[in-house]
C-alpha cells in the first residue's frame, strides 16, 4: 500500500469513546466485541481461531504483519474475527514462509482493520470498564451514525455462536504436528493400535487436531448437534470437546450430550469451551469476565507447579457452582479464576487454557500425553475385565 492510498478510518466503542485512525484490510464497517490480545507473536492463528468469532480484536504488540500470511498457520478454513486494531502495520513484511500481506488477506476475506491508532489508551479502556462493542469503518466517518450502529448490536452473553462454525460434515483426522515443528517426547507415544477420539466441534482450532494425532490418536471430527447415541457408535476410545465462541451457557445440545457421555463412562477432555461444557454439563455455571484473558503468558497452577498457558476466553466457570465430585486442578493465577478440573471419579478432565499452543507456549502439552495415557488405562482395564469375565 503507497502512502497516498492510506485512507481513514474511525473506530468507535459503545461508551462513545472514538479512535481516528487509518484504513487497512477490507473496505467497509465491522461491528463486534472488542477485546484485546497481549501476544506479540501469532496474529495468524489469532486471526483464524474460530473462538473469535464476531469479536474485533486489537493486538496490543505494537506492528502487526511482519511475517505475513500463509497457508500453513490457519487455524482454520478461513478468518473468524469481525476486525482489526493495531497501532502500526508493517509495510515491509518478510518472512521465508510468507504468501501474501496480512493487508491483502484481509481485503481477500473482508475484514476492515484500523492502525495508527493508540492501542495502549485502547487497552486501558477495555481493562478498566471491561469488554464492550464496538465498531470500526472506513466508510462510515461520522461517529454518531457509527455509534448508532454499535447500540443495535447484540451483545457477546447470551451469544449461541457455535453454528457458525462448527463443521457440516463429519470428517477424520489424521495430520500430526509436521516433523519440523514436532515437539513431544519422543518416547510420549506408547505402541498399541491409533485411538479413536470423536471430537465434538464447536469452533475447532486445527492444531489440537494434530497435537491428538501426534500422539497416536485416529480424530473423528463430529457436527456440535451430533447426539449421544451416533457419537457412541464410533466405539471411541475417547471423547474431546473442542474450543469455540460465544456464550457457553447457550450452547444447550453440547451440555445435553456431555452430559449424556458421562453416563458411558468414557475417557472425556474439553479445552476453553470444552471446558466450559464439561463444568456446565457436571452442574455448574459460566459467568462473563470484565475483559477476558487473550494472551500467551497467563499463568496457571496451584501451588508449586506454574504452566504459561496460551489463552482466549471471555467467560470462565464459577468456581463455587462446582460440586463436591470436581477437583480444581488449575488455577489462573492473574485472577484465580478456575482454569482447569478433573471429575474425582470419572475419567473426565479440561482446562481453560489452550494446551495445544498455537500459538503460545509448549508448557502444557503434556495434557495430550494425559489424555492419551487416560484412554490407553482404560482399553487395558476393559481387556482385563473381558478377559476375567470370560
Ligand atoms: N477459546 C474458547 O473456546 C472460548 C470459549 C468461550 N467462547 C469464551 O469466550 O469464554
Amino acid at each position: 500500500m503507497a502512502l497516498a492510498d492510506v485512507k481513514p478510518a474511525l473506530l468507535v466503542l459503545a461508551d462513545g469513546t472514538v479512535f481516528r485512525g487509518r484504513a487497512f484490510g477490507a473496505t467497509g464497517t465491522a461491528i463486534g466485541e472488542v477485546v484485546f490480545n497481549t501476544g506479540m507473536t501469532g496474529y495468524q492463528e489469532v486471526l483464524t481461531d474460530p473462538s473469535y468469532r464476531g469479536q474485533i480484536i486489537t493486538f496490543t504488540y505494537p506492528e502487526l504483519g511482519n511475517t505475513g500470511v500463509n497457508d500453513e498457520d490457519e487455524e482454520s478454513a478461513q478468518p473468524h474475527v469481525r476486525g482489526v486494531v493495531a497501532r502500526n502495520l508493517c509495510r515491509t513484511p518478510s518472512n521465508w514462509r510468507m504468501q501474501r500481506t496480512l493487508d491483502a488477506y484481509l481485503q481477500e476475506n473482508s475484514i476492515p482493520g484500523i492502525y495508527g491508532i493508540d492501542t495502549r489508551a485502547l487497552t486501558r479502556i477495555l481493562r478498566s470498564s471491561g469488554a464492550m462493542n464496538g465498531a470500526i469503518s472506513n466508510t462510515v466517518l461520522d461517529a454518531d451514525e457509527l455509534l448508532r450502529k454499535v447500540q443495535a448490536a447484540p451483545c457477546m452473553e447470551g451469544l449461541n455462536l457455535v453454528n457458525e462454525v462448527t463443521t457440516k460434515d463429519i470428517y477424520e483426522w489424521s495430520d500430526p504436528t509436521d516433523g519440523i515443528w514436532e515437539y513431544r517426547p519422543t518416547d510420549a507415544v506408547g505402541g498399541g493400535s491409533p485411538l479413536t477420539v470423536v471430537a465434538i466441534d464447536f469452533g475447532v482450532k486445527r492444531n489440537i487436531l494434530r497435537r491428538l494425532a501426534s500422539y497416536g490418536c485416529r480424530v473423528i471430527v463430529v457436527p456440535a448437534g451430533t447426539p449421544p447415541e451416533d457419537i457412541l457408535k464410533y466405539e471411541p476410545d475417547g471423547i474431546f470437546l473442542s474450543n469455540g465462541p460465544g456464550d457457553p451457557a447457550v450452547v444447550g445440545d453440547g451440555i445435553a450430550t456431555t452430559r449424556a457421555l458421562l453416563a458411558a463412562d468414557k475417557p472425556i477432555f474439553g479445552i476453553c469451551m470444552g471446558h466450559q461444557i464439561v463444568g456446565l454439563s457436571l452442574g455448574g455455571e459460566t459467568f462473563k469476565l470484565k475483559f477476558g484473558h487473550r494472551g500467551l503468558n497467563q499463568p496457571c497452577g496451584l501451588s508449586q507447579h506454574v504452566e504459561i498457558t496460551s489463552q482466549n476466553h471471555g467467560f470462565a466457570l464459577r468456581e463455587e457452582s462446582l460440586g463436591p465430585d470436581v477437583e480444581i486442578t488449575h488455577l489462573n493465577l492473574n485472577d484465580r479464576t478456575v482454569a482447569g478440573l478433573r471429575h474425582k471419579t470419572l475419567p473426565i478432565f479440561s482446562v481453560q487454557y489452550h494446551p495445544e499452543a498455537s500459538p503460545g507456549p509448549h508448557d502444557a502439552d503434556y495434557l495430550f500425553a494425559q489424555f492419551v495415557s487416560m484412554m490407553r488405562d482404560r482399553t487395558a482395564e476393559n481387556l482385563s475385565s473381558s478377559a476375567t469375565a470370560r
